[in-house]
C-alpha cells in the first residue's frame, strides 16, 4: 500500500470523569478528568496505530470543548470537521468502575453540541481520500434526527465506493431497543463490516445460534460480521466461514472502551489485508490492552506495543 489509508468517523465526545476509587458512584469522592466518546476513542485508536484518522464533531464553545479539541489534535487526529457551537455545553460522562473492571456510565448529554450537525454538512468533499467510514449507534442514539445524517454519510460513502463499518454500540440509557432496531434496519444494508458485542447481538437478534447469525449476515449483505465477546475473545463470519480467536489473558482494570479499541484494531487489520485469524488476534490484542489502563482511551496502544504484546515481548522499563 503506497499511501497511508484514512479512516473517517463522526460522533459526540464527552468529558469523562473517571472515579478515583471503585464502587457505587454515590460514594466516590474524586474523579480524574479525561476525554471519551465511542467514536473519538475509535479515532484515537486508529491514529495511535498509524492510520490517518478524521473525526467530525461539534463541541461546546466552553473550557471542556476546548480541552477535548486540543486532546484530539494532540493525538494527531484530523479535526478540520470539528466546530465549536454556542449554547450547547460539551457533553459529560461520570463513570462508575467495579472491582472486576466493569463500568457504568452516567451521561449528561441531553443538549449535545452534535445536535447542531445537519445533513447539509455532509458535503461532497467530506469523504475525499477516505478508505473506510466507521459509524456507531451512539451517534444515532443521541437524537432521532441523526439517522438522516448517518444515512447521508452512508450514501456518500457508497457513491464513492468507500467501505463502511458499523458498531451498534447500544446505549440503552439513550434510547430504547425498539428505536435502535428500527434505525439499524435502515443502516445494515449499507454495512460491509459489522463489529458488534455479543450482548448487543442478543438484543438485536434474539437467536444467536450460528445458523441464525449466518442468515442475519446474508439477509443484510454484511460481508464481515464480527462478534466481540469480552474475555472470551471474538469471532468472525465471512464468506460462509466462521473464524474464532480466544482473548488474551490479562487482568482488566477498566473495560470501558475495549470495544472501540477492538474496532480500531480490526479496521487497521482490514486495511492491511490481514487474514481473518490475524485480524481477530490483532483486534483482540488492542481490546485487551485498553482494559489494562484506567480511562476510555489511555490504554489504546501504538502499533509496536501491539506487536510486542502479541509476541509476549517484555518492554525495557529502566
Ligand atoms: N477481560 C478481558 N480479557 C481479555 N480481553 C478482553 C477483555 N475484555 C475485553 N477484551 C477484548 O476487547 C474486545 C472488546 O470487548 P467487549 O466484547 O467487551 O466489547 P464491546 O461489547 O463492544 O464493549 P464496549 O462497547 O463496552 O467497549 C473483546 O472482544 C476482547 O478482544
Ligand atoms: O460515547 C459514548 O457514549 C461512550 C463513551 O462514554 C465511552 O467512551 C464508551 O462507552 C466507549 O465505548
Amino acid at each position: 500500500m503506497t499511501t497511508n489509508p484514512t479512516v473517517f468517523t463522526l460522533g459526540d465526545a464527552l468529558v469523562t470523569f473517571n472515579p478515583s476509587e471503585t464502587g457505587p458512584l454515590r460514594y466516590v469522592q474524586s474523579f480524574a478528568k479525561k476525554a471519551g466518546g465511542a467514536e473519538l476513542n475509535f479515532a484515537i485508536g486508529c491514529a495511535r496505530l498509524g492510520l490517518q484518522s478524521k473525526w467530525m464533531s461539534r463541541l461546546g464553545n466552553d473550557e471542556f470543548g476546548k480541552g477535548i479539541y486540543k486532546f484530539a489534535r494532540g493525538e494527531g487526529i484530523d479535526v478540520s470537521e470539528v466546530e465549536f457551537v454556542d449554547g450547547y455545553p460539551t457533553s459529560l460522562n461520570f463513570k462508575e468502575i467495579r472491582e472486576d473492571g466493569s463500568g457504568k456510565t452516567f451521561y449528561y448529554r441531553h443538549h449535545s453540541p452534535v445536535l447542531t450537525i445537519e445533513p447539509e454538512h455532509i458535503t461532497d468533499e467530506l469523504l475525499n481520500g477516505v478508505s473506510i467510514v466507521h459509524l456507531t449507534g451512539v451517534f444515532l442514539a443521541i437524537a432521532p434526527k441523526n439517522l438522516q445524517i448517518v444515512l447521508a454519510v452512508l450514501k456518500k460513502a457508497k457513491e464513492k465506493n468507500i467501505k463502511i463499518s458499523f458498531d451498534p454500540n447500544i446505549r440503552l440509557k439513550l434510547w430504547t431497543i425498539e428505536d435502535a432496531r428500527k434505525a439499524y434496519e435502515q443502516i445494515f444494508p449499507y454495512v460491509d463490516i459489522l463489529l458488534a458485542g455479543m450482548e448487543e447481538v442478543e438484543l438485536i437478534q434474539h437467536d444467536v445460534s450460528k445458523p441464525a447469525l449466518e442468515a442475519f449476515a446474508k439477509q443484510h449483505g454484511i460481508g464481515q460480521f464480527v462478534i466481540k465477546d469480552g474475555a472470551n475473545g471474538a469471532k468472525l463470519y465471512s464468506e460462509n466461514m466462521w473464524h474464532e480467536k480466544e482473548a488474551f489473558k490479562i487482568t482488566p482494570i477498566d473495560t470501558v472502551g475495549a470495544g472501540d479499541g477492538f474496532d480500531a484494531g480490526y479496521i487497521y487489520a482490514a486495511l492491511h489485508n490481514y487474514s481473518p485469524i490475524e485480524s481477530l488476534t490483532f483486534a483482540n490484542a488492542v481490546g485487551a490492552l485498553v482494559t489494562t489502563v484506567k480511562g476510555d482511551n489511555e490504554g489504546l496502544p501504538e502499533l509496536q506495543e501491539v506487536l510486542d504484546f502479541m509476541n509476549n515481548k517484555k518492554a525495557i522499563e529502566r
